[in-house]
This record gives C-alpha cells, sequence and structure tokens, in this order.
C-alpha cells in the first residue's frame, strides 16, 4: 500500500454557522481524487449550507500492486533482497527434483523451482518436465522467449548454479529489460488514473447537486 499526500485548491462544501465561514469536506489539490477536509468563505448569515472555493488536503491510500504481463510486480519474491534467489545449488542437487510435485531446472546459471508454473506455462507443462533437473538455458533460448517470459523466469528462481556470478536484472545493461520496465512503468501509470476520474467526477457533481437542491427549495418556500 502507498499513503499519497496532496492539497491544492478545491471545493469546499459543509455547514457554516455566524457569517459565512463554513469547515466542511472538499476535494482538489493533485492527483484531484479523495475526499479531504475543505475550509472556505461562504455566504449568508446564520445557520447556513453552502458551498465555495477553498482549500483541500488529505491523503489516500492506494494499492502498489501491479500486474503486466501477468508478471505482478512488488510481490515479496522480488523484494527479497536475494537472500533465497542468491543460495548456491551444486547441479546433483538440481537433479534431485524432477517430478512434476517438485520440478527444478536451470536457466543461465539461475537455478528455478518451476512446480507451482507447470500448469500456468503457455508452452505447457510437458516441455518443462523433459527439462526438470537439467540445465534448460538452450532449450528456453532456443523457443525465442518473449522480454516479459525473461522477467517472469526470476519469479521462480530459488539459487544460483555453483560457479555462476549472476547479474541483477536491475543492474543489467540489456535493452529488453530497459523497455520492459518502462512498460510496466506506463501499465502503472494507466491502472492509478482509472479511478481518480471517476472520483472527481462524482465530487464535482455531489456538491453542486446537493446546493442545487437547498437553493431550489429555499425559492420554492419564499414564492408561497
Ligand atoms: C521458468 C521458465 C520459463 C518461463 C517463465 C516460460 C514462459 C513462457 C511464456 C510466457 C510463454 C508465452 C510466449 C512468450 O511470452 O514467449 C512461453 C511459451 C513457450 N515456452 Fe516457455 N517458459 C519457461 C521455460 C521453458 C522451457 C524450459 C521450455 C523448453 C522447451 C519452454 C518452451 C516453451 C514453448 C514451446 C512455448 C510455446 C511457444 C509458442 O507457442 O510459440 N519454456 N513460455
Amino acid at each position: 500500500m502507498v499513503l499519497t499526500f496532496f492539497d491544492g485548491a478545491g471545493v469546499g462544501f459543509g455547514f457554516g454557522v455566524g457569517c459565512g465561514f463554513g469547515v466542511g469536506w472538499g476535494f482538489g489539490g493533485t492527483p484531484l481524487s479523495i475526499l479531504g477536509l475543505g475550509v472556505g468563505g461562504g455566504c449568508g448569515v446564520g445557520l447556513g449550507l453552502g458551498w465555495g472555493f477553498g482549500t483541500a488536503f488529505g491523503s489516500q491510500y492506494r494499492s502498489s500492486r501491479v500486474t503486466f504481463q501477468g508478471v505482478e510486480f512488488g510481490r515479496k519474491e522480488h523484494d527479497d533482497g536475494g537472500k533465497m534467489r542468491g543460495l548456491q545449488k551444486n547441479t546433483q542437487e538440481v537433479a534431485q527434483h524432477k517430478s512434476k510435485k517438485d520440478c527444478w531446472f536451470v536457466i543461465n546459471g539461475r537455478v528455478l523451482d518451476v512446480t507451482k508454473f507447470l500448469e500456468e506455462h503457455p508452452g505447457g507443462e510437458e516441455v518443462l518436465l523433459e527439462s526438470a533437473g537439467k540445465d534448460a538455458t538452450k532449450d528456453f533460448e532456443d523457443i525465442g522467449h518473449s522480454k516479459a517470459a525473461k522477467h517472469l523466469l526470476l519469479k521462480y528462481q530459488v539459487g544460483v548454479l555453483q560457479g555462476y556470478k549472476i547479474q541483477d536484472v536491475d543492474d543489467k545493461d540489456d535493452a529488453s529489460f530497459k523497455e520492459t520496465k518502462n512498460k510496466e512503468m506506463s501499465a502503472f501509470v494507466i491502472k492509478d488514473d482509472a479511478s481518480p476520474k471517476f472520483a472527481a467526477f462524482l465530487e464535482f457533481f455531489v456538491p453542486l447537486l446537493v446546493a442545487g437542491s437547498y437553493f431550489g427549495y429555499r425559492c420554492l418556500t419564499n414564492v408561497y
């Protein structure tokens, strides 16, 4: 979860007592996304209801989970500081995990536990089981897996084959990974933009509707 603070100009709505100063709720500022506390000047004398321009500030919790092409970014597996993923394994140890219930293989020196991925693999579980307990680098590369697939395999890393020094994806000077990261950011923006637009729409029209109803009611009662 991420906490976003915002402040800025907005529209306030509330009850006021006295000479037209009211405290109520408002919305506004950047990213114009949620109700905050609004303070603003109003008009009227005595007990009244009003809305006016003022300032709005507040905070908002939002989910930081982002999924891009099936890869869930920000999960614990990616944030374990490499403790688990960096454990040294040898070929004999990898060779012991070659069943459907316990399937490991090696790709580019990374030891992967793909047991939970078998059923999800778009190329089918059989091909993965054929590589179980072995080095699957050549098979993996020969298929011409996409960049997303290359990124996805990091999720299943449980260690490093002895003798290999693995570069972290973030440090890798590889255009393919950079491209994936950029896409990840745009996916983030799109997902975050969706609800604030709707919220801003509601937040503008609700006070307008309430104020309109109130003034309508006042006009009607004055006539008679
Ligand atoms: C953890 C390791 C692996 C991951 C994360 C992975 C992921 C994927 C993904 C995402 C696809 C869909 C196409 C794409 O995006 O490239 C795919 C397709 C495929 N994969 Fe894998 N894969 C892995 C290992 C392997 C291995 C070891 C083989 C062995 C031959 C293999 C064979 C295939 C095949 C045959 C396809 C279908 C290609 C097609 O339909 O054109 N994959 N894989």
